[in-house]
């Protein structure tokens, strides 16, 4: 996303949505910037989905606001809200046709006949799904359903696109493609989305910036490599790809495993251990070595790991890291 564009687009101030039993999202403040993908990311009860909801107007806001280009849209209904939200679950309707799927919104519109089939033609050409109009979904697989409803989504023109986890019910090899595609389709587009993943991995390959959830809070908000490389809390920090944790007096030092270094024998004053695992993963070795209590985990490149055994005496050293106090 260039910086030039950086005007707001969906703005979310002071929002508070807290259920009957208490859980919920509190003081929740967010600006999401023209043509961003901003994901909000969390295990599985943290809030992700409260938050897109209260956007898409499905649940109603307690305090605060939510605007899009400015206006408040917290008290429209969904169908009034320039926002159309993808789920998890396809939800396309079976009795339809693919093209009566995708002319549905359109038709409500009053959008012309022939300017219907112009959109969706170009749009089942964007989501590489050409020719499929006269197929029903049960004739299609969970990723081309989801194309489609993506499609049917996209073709609505939101002003906000919402997605919650919508490939998660996809195989792994095919996730991997829907992210690419998604990416390429909201770049082409210029659309605003709001995501909503568990998946660090996906949040990673596919935001521009990460909303780091933990119990209802935002710990962190920034780019991948703001995440990645300078985690705020410790929570981020083992949140977010692998982390090893080392113990010093009153602080914890955080250490991803490609920043720690093998070295032979045993010194003086540094960390010492013992090698425990070495495998092969391709173009790089992961070696665990006990120190102490704490197993510390290494990436190394294989080309530098000539002589690495099982029961070796090591020290490691490490390079990178980010300290954070004991008790945080
Ligand atoms: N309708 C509801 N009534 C009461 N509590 C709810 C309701 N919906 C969600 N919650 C609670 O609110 C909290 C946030 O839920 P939410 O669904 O937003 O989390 P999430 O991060 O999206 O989780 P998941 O990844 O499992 O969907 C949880 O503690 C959940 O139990």
């Amino acid at each position: 996303m260039s910086t030039a564009a950086k005007e707001i687009k969906l703005q979310i101030t002071q929002m508070d949505k807290v259920y009957d039993n208490g859980d919920g999202v509190r003081n929740i403040n967010l600006d999401v910037y023209n043509g961003e993908i901003v994901t909000m990311l969390g295990p599985s009860g943290c809030g992700k989905t409260t938050i897109l909801r209260t956007i898409g107007g499905f649940l109603n806001i307690d305090a605060g606001d939510i605007t899009i280009n400015n206006q408040s849209i917290a008290q429209l209904p969904p169908e009034k809200r320039p926002t159309a939200m993808v789920f998890q679950s396809y939800n396309l309707w079976p009795h339809m046709s693919i093209y009566e799927n995708l002319a549905f919104g359109l038709k409500l519109r009053k959008i012309p006949k022939d300017e219907i089939a112009r959109r969706i033609d170009a749009m089942l050409e964007m989501v590489r799904m050409p020719g499929c109009e006269k197929k029903y979904p049960n004739q299609l697989s969970g990723g081309q359903q989801q194309r489609i409803a993506i499609a049917r989504s996209l073709l609505l023109q939101p002003e906000v696109l919402l997605l919650d986890e919508p490939f998660s019910a996809l195989d792994a090899k095919i996730r991997m493609q829907m992210r690419e595609e998604l990416k390429k389709i909201q770049s082409e587009l210029g659309i605003t989305v709001v995501f909503v993943t568990h998946d660090q991995e996906e949040a990673m390959a596919i935001s521009h910036r990460i909303v780091v959830m933990n119990k209802g809070k935002f710990e962190q908000v920034g780019s991948p490599t703001e995440v990645y490389d300078n985690p705020a809390t410790k929570y981020v920090a083992s949140f977010i790809g692998e982390m090893n944790f080392w113990n010093q007096g009153n602080e914890v030092i955080a250490v991803r495993p490609e920043d720690v270094k093998i070295l032979p024998g045993h010194t003086d004053n540094g960390i010492n251990g013992t090698v425990r695992t070495v495998m092969i993963l391709g173009h790089y070795v992961d070696v665990n070595v006990q120190c102490g209590e704490t197993v510390i985990k290494c990436f190394i490149p294989r080309t530098e790991c000539g002589s690495c055994d099982v029961g070796d005496q090591v020290h490691v050293e490490f390079g990178r890291n980010v300290v954070f106090p004991k008790d945080e």
